[in-house]
Order: C-alpha cells, then sequence, then structure tokens
C-alpha cells in the first residue's frame, strides 16, 4: 500500500485501527458507465497519479484518512462495476453517504447512462427522506476536442436535480480532483448537521437539558449516524494526522489497483 499510495504512516497496525475507530467516516460512491473514468479519477485522487489501464470487472473500496477543512475524516471510496448503467444498486445506495456520478464529456452515451443513475438516487433520497450529496462529474476534460456534451447540458442536467456539477479530467491536476472530492466531504458534513439540528434531541427526565452536550445527547440516544461524529468533542480528541494518506485498502481490486503500476509499466502503459 505505502509503495503506490503514499508514504508508510507513522505507528503500527494497531494504532492505525484505533484512530480509524474514532474518525468520522464518509463513504462515496462513484456511479456511471463503463470507460467514463471512475477508476482513473479514484486512483488520482488516492495517488496523484494517472493510470490508463485498469481491470473493468472488479469492483472495490479504498480507505483514505483525509483533513478536509482542517478536520479529519476516514474516506471511503467504491469504485463500482456496474456492466452497462445502473443494476442491483442496492449494494451501493444502502451504503453510501455521497454519490458522483460520472460521466465522459466525449462520449454522449456515457451522459445519457447518467440520467438514469440520477433518477434512481433521487428516488431513493426520497424514500429514505434523507438527502445524500450528488456530484455530477463531466471527466476527460483533457479530451476538449472530441466533447460530444456541452458543458451547459451536464450543468443543466445536476441543475434539474439539485446537484453540484464538476468538469475534471482524471488526467490533469490533482489538485482539481481532489477539490471534487474534499467538496463531497464537506456536503456530508453541512447535510448530517442539518439532520441533527432538526433531529428532536432526546431529554432525560432526570437530567436537566442544559448540562448536556448536545452532541452527546443526540448520539448517544439515537444512535451515530455515518458522519455525526462531526462534532467538536470527537475532534479535539484525534490527534493531529498528515493529509491525505491512504491508510487502507479492502479487498481483490484494490490489490489488484496496487499491482498495477508495476503491471503497466512492464506492458508499456502509460502512467503520467
Ligand atoms: N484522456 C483521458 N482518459 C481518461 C480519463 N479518465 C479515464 N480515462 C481513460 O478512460 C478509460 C476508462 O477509464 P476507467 O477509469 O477504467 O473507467 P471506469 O469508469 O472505471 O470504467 P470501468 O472500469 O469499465 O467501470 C481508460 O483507458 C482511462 O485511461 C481522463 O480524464 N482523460
Amino acid at each position: 500500500m505505502s509503495s503506490m499510495f503514499g508514504k508508510p504512516r507513522a505507528g503500527n497496525a494497531s494504532n492505525d485501527r484505533n484512530t480509524q475507530n474514532h474518525l468520522p467516516e464518509c463513504n462515496i460512491a462513484l456511479l456511471g458507465c463503463r470507460g467514463a473514468g471512475k477508476s482513473a479519477l479514484t486512483v488520482k485522487f488516492l495517488t496523484k497519479r494517472f493510470i490508463s489501464e485498469y481491470d473493468p470487472n472488479l469492483e472495490d473500496i479504498y480507505t483514505s484518512e483525509e483533513i478536509v477543512d482542517q478536520q479529519p475524516v476516514l474516506l471511503r471510496v467504491m469504485d463500482t462495476a456496474d456492466q452497462d448503467g445502473p443494476v442491483n444498486c442496492e449494494r451501493y445506495l444502502h451504503w453510501a453517504s455521497a454519490f458522483m456520478v460520472v460521466y465522459s464529456i466525449e462520449n454522449k452515451r456515457s451522459f445519457d447512462i447518467c440520467h438514469r443513475y440520477l433518477e434512481i438516487i433521487s428516488l431513493h433520497t426520497k424514500g429514505v427522506q434523507q438527502d445524500h450529496p450528488v456530484l455530477l462529474l463531466g471527466n476527460k476534460l483533457d479530451m476538449e476536442r472530441y466533447r460530444q456534451v456541452s458543458k451547459a447540458d451536464g450543468s443543466s442536467l445536476a441543475t434539474k436535480y439539485g446537484y453540484m456539477f464538476y468538469e475534471v479530467s482524471a488526467c490533469l491536476d490533482f489538485e482539481s480532483v481532489r477539490q471534487v472530492f474534499h467538496d463531497a466531504v464537506r456536503e456530508v458534513r453541512r447535510e448530517t448537521e442539518r439532520n441533527l439540528a432538526v433531529r428532536p434531541l432526546f431529554i432525560a427526565e432526570e437530567k436537566p437539558y442544559l448540562s448536556l452536550p448536545i452532541a452527546t445527547a443526540v448520539s448517544s440516544k439515537h444512535g451515530i449516524p455515518t458522519f455525526s461524529t462531526l462534532s467538536t468533542v470527537s475532534y479535539k480528541e484525534i490527534p493531529p494526522v498528515a493529509q491525505a494518506k491512504v491508510i487502507t485498502v479492502k479487498s481483490s481490486r484494490a490489490q489488484s489497483k496496487r499491482k498495477a503500476p508495476t503491471l503497466t509499466l512492464l506492458k508499456g502503459f502509460k502512467i503520467f
């Protein structure tokens, strides 16, 4: 992991686990048709590198410890591998706290398929009566001269659903890609705080309301939703960590991607 995804992290494995246990979490699912660039964006975000070939059939979840606006977060990224549009969506609909729906600006069909993803997410959100931030991403901005989807079309589709819209490129600058992932975290935080604000507090009869810290009252009585530990109480207990260190790779696709640089170099694939 450390050789490809970042510098080795100080501390041993059990310390890592302990730190992770205390971090607020954010689960981001990347959706979109084959070839839109989900894997390339994921790996760019995690490694700052563009790697041009991936196994399209493997799906996996990556975990990265990030600092967003001076606050740590355990970010999980699910790089999905739907074949040709949304199928068996339950696995990510119930898992994700935010969605990135990706199309390629040089492939109109990939944009059309995005409509279906946005529709499904929108229906799901209504069903669970909770908003999950959605970011519509037009990828491959570097392929401007082959563009088939205008920026206006992308933007108006996102606006129709009230979602955020970006155009990016997995093979151009890292900062723009990172910005998108961090904006997703910011939106999840906002959403969580909104939910906590409207949720009625349980007030134990024998304890005076004002003597309870709000965050404690909420989480102890109503369970901790994915992001509810974003209270200042939690943060102050967390030691500072270096920015954007990937600390865990969970399963097979991750392993295959981890090996990718060696394989791709041997096969002469482009690594920018
Ligand atoms: N020029 C350019 N090529 C890209 C970009 N992002 C991805 N690609 C290429 O597009 C192809 C598909 O990228 P992937 O990241 O595998 O796409 P995916 O959405 O994960 O597709 P599946 O793995 O099939 O689900 C690969 O050849 C990538 O190198 C980009 O921003 N610009």
